[in-house]
């Protein structure tokens, strides 16, 4: 881990304020943040007020202290230097936990310690990938594709084949409710349609909880709490039925395709622990951080190349001749023109666009201080310091034409702390891989089988929307020409 440098009191200050009518609660300023989330615009506000008011500045809404960053010395030191001072429970353990229970996504020590070294190495292994597993979800994906040149929006295909790869990855089902009734598995102990529905409520709540924050208590809505008892229900009868197969069959994996053991969360993590509290946390922790970005992050690429037909055939010249079943996590990887796209559709729309952490002990953070930003901050219990990767991902200083979708950037570019849409330091996606081999499989799928993608949005632009993650609000609507 980097040291950081030892500064004095006397060299730090503060950074620049966001005006405000309202000195102690920023009320102005709240009403601004809620008008820019409804009309779609909220993240480009921010790179904005960044660009006007300074990479480091600050605000206090409802009284409480949030800097707003995009500068990497900043970045590196709450994520990596002393990432210990800079906690998400303050802000994530009461909204979230009544949803997935205390695990990574939602916890700081010591439930992370903890958690985290259980996690990580099946990651590690998975990313190896299940590529069988997978391409069964893609090949039903590409069979729902018209092929008559028709106008699709890709965006709920895509939502759908990354629900139940991830359902499957995570909880050893897939939760492929819309298949066809005679395709279905008789012997799936989850309702996936009535949990499906319970979690997104549960999430759409939550969002809303850590918006409220310490006056969610106010928030009067059962709702919510029968969702939370449903989802948690749900998940542990599962895990239980599963032990009990486990137990029955002699630690066999039964969840075989012919010869093939499939690679699943569950049952790794079965090796580790039987504390039921322990796997149901995980698991839902998992399944809440991991079902929804690599789909936006599909659409968002998808949404971008049939706008740049040169790159999508470039993509297509360099896949050409490969057979799926040669598409292997490091074949993937090989594929440069690919990869180069993909960064920079992340560059450009880093799904998490935003992340914050709360100061749990004092520091000193390196600069973004002053006037001209160069001194360090001192930072106190319950401040917030938010990073906007979206606008660190655009700063001119560090991307030529920072604006322009050009993935040969990639070719000479070398980045540290500039370009983090998996975060950094000890508590970056634990998943990266595992989601670059997903999108890169997909993009080469669709590379391989449609030589034309046309973009047939009336809307040029990308419209933001954000819930957890930024996403193209009007999705990737196309027509596919073989
Ligand atoms: C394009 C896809 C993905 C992107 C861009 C992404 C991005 C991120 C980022 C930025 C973080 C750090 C969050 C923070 O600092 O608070 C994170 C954490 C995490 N991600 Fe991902 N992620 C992706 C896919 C996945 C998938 C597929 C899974 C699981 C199947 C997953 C599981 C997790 C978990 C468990 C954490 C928490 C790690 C910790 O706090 O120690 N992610 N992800």
């Amino acid at each position: 881990r980097p040291n950081g440098p030892r500064w004095r009191d006397s060299d730090c200050a503060t950074p620049p304020s966001l005006p405000s009518r309202d000195a102690f609660f920023n009320l102005d300023n709240v009403k601004d943040m809620l008008q820019t989330l409804a009309e779609n615009r909220r993240i480009r506000s921010i790179y904005e007020q960044s660009h006007k008011y300074g990479w480091t500045h600050q605000w206090w809404p409802f009284g409480t202290r949030l800097i707003q960053t995009s500068d990497p010395k900043i970045v590196l030191f709450i994520h990596a230097i002393e990432p210990e001072k800079f906690g998400i429970a303050p802000q994530r353990e009461n909204a979230t936990g009544p949803l997935i229970g205390h695990g990574l996504i939602t916890s700081d020590e010591p439930i992370w310690s903890f958690m985290r070294p259980l996690l990580k190495p099946i990651f590690t292994r998975t990313q190896i990938s299940d590529r069988v597993a997978f391409d069964i979800h893609v090949s039903r994906f590409m069979d729902l594709l018209p092929v008559d040149g028709s106008t699709i929006n890709l965006r709920p295909l895509l939502e759908s084949l990354i629900l139940y790869a991830s359902s499957e990855f995570i909880f050893g089902e897939s939760f492929d409710s819309q298949m066809p009734i005679g395709e279905r598995d008789p012997n799936k102990s989850i309702d996936s349609r009535s949990f499906i529905d319970a979690f997104n409520y549960g999430m759409k709540e939550v969002g809303k909880r850590i918006i409220f924050g310490k006056l969610s208590f106010l928030i009067r809505d059962p709702l919510f709490w029968s969702s939370c008892r449903f989802v948690q229900d749900t998940t542990r009868a599962h895990i239980e039925r599963v032990m009990r197969q486990i137990h029955t069959s002699g630690n066999q994996p039964t969840d075989t395709e012919g010869s093939r053991s499939k690679t699943t969360l569950l049952r790794e993590l079965l090796e580790k622990t039987q504390d039921l509290d322990v796997l149901c946390s995980q698991l839902l922790n998992v399944f809440f951080a991991g079902r929804d970005a690599p789909a936006i992050a599909l659409t968002s690429i998808f949404f971008i190349l049939s706008r740049h037909p040169q790159v999508w055939a470039q993509i297509r010249q360099e896949v050409q001749g490969l057979q799926p079943e040669n598409l292997f996590f490091e074949k993937l990887k090989s594929l440069r023109y690919v990869q180069h796209t993909i960064s920079e559709v992340f560059r450009l729309y880093p799904p998490l666009a935003n992340n914050s952490r709360i100061c749990l002990q004092e520091a000193i953070l390196p600069s973004g201080g002053g006037a001209d930003g160069t001194s360090p901050i001192r930072v106190f219990p319950r401040d917030t310091i938010s990073v906007s990767y979206y606008t660190l991902h655009r700063r001119a200083d560090f991307f030529e034409d920072p604006e322009v979708f050009r993935p040969e950037r990639w070719q000479t570019l070398r980045t540290t702390w500039e370009f983090l849409p998996f975060a950094g330091g000890p508590r970056h996606c634990p998943a990266q891989q595992l989601a670059l081999f997903w999108i890169g499989y997909v993009v080469v799928r669709m590379a391989l089988r449609f030589r034309e993608l046309k973009n047939m949005d009336p809307v040029n632009d990308f419209v933001e929307e954000v819930k957890l993650n930024l996403q193209s609000r009007n999705g990737a609507i196309v027509a596919l020409i073989v």
